[in-house]
């Protein structure tokens, strides 16, 4: 039996777990169970709430709270701008940190992040330094491909700008997007393809890796802001990306990104391990 919640962030969904002292570690097939949308709960990814200390590999402050964060598919990946605005309001609703906290340090692979639980309901987290490694890649989706700009939020992106949102729209992402040279992204890449849409606007949909297409994707809207900006000449300023999920903005200053967006905790539940005790595996996952 685990206790769970579920939440979203412009709709890229979670399922949410607290083990402080990392006493059941999720394997793959666990995972793939909690994230299915018929026979488990359902979601784009897990964050399960362990303190630092238990993480190998952190070095931070082993009180704070680590976001260890799972990819639908079960593989790990380094960070998740929607999963750790969630996990952020996850941590107050739970209260697993002090009551009237408005600020919470979060541990991630990719490193230390910042959420700020701000007046008007939504999270602003600092983002870290974006960087856009100027080397060509080209993306590939069924018959046709196209430059792209590789981004790195902690983890991989490559953005495709196209010229109008029909465009985007029209794109079938049930097909996961190749990419060139293959050595560009060794451990996969999340690829959004984006439009201008109005100044300081960018319209996007994303193929993320271990997923598929989602409604949204946090670091995906910070790479999109990122490429958008370098693409416009100006590399500083605010952004607003609309993905199908919804609306989020992304600051960019000094190098630094900041994402702003809604999150959500929409449901709270006991969940039985299939094969668990007397109970059979449902033809589980
Ligand atoms: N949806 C996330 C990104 C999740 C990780 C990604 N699929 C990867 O493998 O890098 C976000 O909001 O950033």
């Amino acid at each position: 039996m685990v206790q769970f919640a579920k939440g979203h962030g412009t709709r890229n969904d979670f399922v949410l777990l607290t083990d402080p002292d990392d006493r059941e570690p999720l394997d793959v097939e666990q995972v793939r169970h909690l994230t299915d949308r018929r026979g488990g709960i359902g979601g784009d990814g897990v964050l399960r709430a362990v303190r630092g200390g238990h993480v190998p590999g952190w070095d931070g402050d082993p009180d704070a709270w680590f976001m260890d964060y799972r990819n639908a598919d079960g593989s790990i990946a380094e960070m998740c701008g929607n999963g750790v605005r969630v996990f952020a309001r996850y941590l107050v609703e739970e209260g697993l940190v002090p009551a009237g906290t408005t600020r919470i340090p979060i541990g991630t692979r990719a490193g230390l992040r910042v959420a700020d639980l701000l007046p008007d309901g939504r999270v602003r987290v600092w983002m870290g330094r974006p960087e856009a490694s100027g080397e060509p890649v080209r993306v590939t989706l069924g018959e046709r491909s196209w430059p792209a700009a590789a981004v790195d939020v902690g983890n991989p992106h490559a953005v495709v700008l196209l010229d109008s949102a029909a465009q985007v729209a029209e794109l079938d992402l049930t097909r996961a997007p190749a990419w060139e040279p293959a050595s560009m992204f060794p451990a996969g890449v999340n690829v959004e393809f984006i439009a201008p849409a109005g100044e300081g606007r960018v319209t996007m949909r994303v193929h993320e890796r271990g997923v598929g297409e989602t409604e949204s994707c946090g670091t995906g809207t910070v790479a999109a802001a990122t490429a958008a900006a370098t693409a416009a000449g100006r590399n500083e300023g605010t952004w607003t990306v609309t993905v199908p999920g919804g609306e989020v903005e992304v600051e960019l200053a000094g190098g630094e990104a900041w994402l702003t967006g809604p999150a959500a905790i929409v449901a709270r539940g006991v969940l039985e391990w299939p094969g668990g005790p007397g109970r059979p595996d449902g033809g589980a996952t």
